[in-house]
């Protein structure tokens, strides 16, 4: 078993090296993992039927690249021990004359998206921007501790590869969970800051917001022949860091595992990260938001990864033995709170659900708020 510093100095020597490698720990888990490409080439993940760890892009027509488990070194570090560090709702440091600019920037995005809205060009449109802020210490893999500390309940990653540069995260929001014919996926959104209660009251414009999301989900897995039997749960507060936002679990059933590449194509970008409809919001995206989003609100994780699973055997006369069977599993993720790491300085990227009820001064805390889940980790 490979022990943390063993670890952690691999991590850091395959970056002195520029070869690609993702680390990561999935939400609750209690080991992190490793993958650490053995070869200098460069993979895209071309229909999802690949085994790996893909890191894909908002746009969907631009390239996916994709660690494959065959070129990988796999670490696993087990039972971590991280001094878990409690992330402050306070806004301290946050210099509010500086972004001053940014401010009236984001709030006529917003106002801009809302005039649409009630001119009836789209019923909801998810805008964002992105802050360059200085990193005292841009040491990629103490940040990426400092991460696993904060955010027990998140994706957590680090991810570099040549192409891409280092990228950083805490996503709270699941795209895709699925083994063998099951699968599972999460309709996100609505936003108030954690004051120590999950059990809060929502305004009309985060429900209805969430709801676009919950009724886009349905209705784009119900147009799937391959999918069946269809669940959501009921709305319920979710944490993430220092935020709470409304969550609905979804589950079904494929056909057949194959369709996977189907599924993901249904649900990316889902009204989380884009807005309804889809095609619409997604021009006044890329026709109005001041920067690329290139990886922020892509999706992220494992695909068709292959993990034994025991279980112990039924028979009564076989009482203890047990089977293992391989199972490929995949489990991705929306990349929200993150930022990308270049030159000594952090872009992070931050945005959120506009509506016919939106405010845009109160949108443009809302992702103060958010860019607290990175700046927190950059100041200590
Ligand atoms: C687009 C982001 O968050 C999404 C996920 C949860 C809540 C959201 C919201 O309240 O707007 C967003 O839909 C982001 O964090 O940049």
């Amino acid at each position: 078993m490979i022990n943390a510093r063993e670890f952690y100095d691999k991590l850091r020597s395959q970056f002195e090296e520029k070869k690609p490698f993702v680390a990561y720990r999935k939400p609750g888990s209690e080991s992190v993992k490793a993958l650490l490409q053995t070869d200098s080439e460069i993979y895209y993940s071309k229909d999802l039927s690949e085994s790996g760890f893909v890191f894909a892009p908002f746009n969907s027509e631009a390239n996916s690249y994709i660690i494959p488990v065959e070129k990988s070194e796999i670490l696993v570090y087990e039972n971590i021990e991280v001094d878990t560090v409690e992330v402050e709702n306070s806004l301290n440091g946050v210099d509010f004359e500086y972004m001053e600019e940014d401010q009236k920037r984001h709030e006529n995005l917003v106002q801009k998206g809302i005039d649409h809205i009630k001119e009836g060009d789209f019923k909801k449109v998810v805008l964002s921007r992105s802050e360059i802020v200085q990193v005292l210490d841009p040491d990629p893999i103490r940040i990426f501790k400092r991460l696993l500390s904060s955010y027990s309940h998140a994706m957590v990653y680090v991810w570099f590869h040549p192409e891409t540069g280092v990228w950083l995260g805490a996503t709270p929001e699941t795209l895709l969970k699925a083994e063998r014919n099951k699968f599972k996926t999460m309709a996100l959104a609505g936003t108030q800051l954690f004051k120590g209660e999950t059990d809060v009251e929502w305004e009309t414009k985060e429900v209805e917001e969430q709801l676009f999301v919950t009724d886009y989900i349905l209705k784009s897995l119900e147009k799937l022949q391959n999918v069946e039997n269809i669940q959501a749960s009921r709305p319920y507060s979710a944490r993430a860091g220092n935020l709470l936002h409304i969550c609905t679990d979804i589950s079904g059933h494929l056909t057949d595992p194959e369709y996977l590449k189907d599924l993901v194509k249904a649900l990316h970008p889902t009204p989380a990260v884009c807005g309804l409809p889809k095609e619409k919001a997604l021009h006044f995206i890329l026709e109005n938001e001041d920067h690329s989003r290139e990886f922020y609100s892509g999706y992220l994780g494992e695909i068709n990864l292959k993990t034994e699973q025991k279980r112990n055997s039924n028979r009564r006369n076989q009482e203890n033995q047990q089977f293992t069977s391989i199972l490929k599993q995949t489990d991705l993720f929306v990349n929200l709170r993150c930022m990308k790491l270049k030159d000594g300085n952090a872009t992070i990227f931050v945005g959120g659900g506009v509506t016919k009820g939106s405010n845009a001064g109160d949108e443009w805390m809302e992702t103060v708020n958010k860019s607290q889940t990175m700046k927190a980790v950059l100041v200590k």
